[in-house]
């Protein structure tokens, strides 16, 4: 069995990729911001929100109740929509 310093380690590993692939993600979010401004799409789209959030509670529902789906996703949708508004 492992040391609860080595499954630490583990868990910082997991959370500095968790970190990269968030930052991965809001790249990805703030290329939208040039697609939206063309086509007049509102920078905020909670049914969008509601609809990434619902998905992912469909797949990992075991895991995680949607509340807690939506408490970890509610900063993620705000930074990003942050980022697209200050960038
Ligand atoms: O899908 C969009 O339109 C986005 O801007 C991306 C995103 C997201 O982070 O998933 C961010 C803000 C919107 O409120 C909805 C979704």
């Amino acid at each position: 069995m492992d040391s609860i310093e080595a499954v630490r380690k583990k868990i910082d590993q997991l959370d500095e990729q968790i970190v990269q692939l968030i930052e991965q993600r809001a790249e990805l979010v703030n290329s939208l911001i040039k697609l939206k401004q063309e086509q007049g799409v509102a920078v905020r789209v909670p049914e969008r929100e509601r609809e990434v959030v619902a998905q992912l509670h469909q797949r990992h529902g075991d895991h995680f109740t949607l509340e807690e789906l939506q408490s970890i996703y509610q900063p993620i949708f705000d930074a990003c929509v942050r980022i697209q508004l200050t960038d």
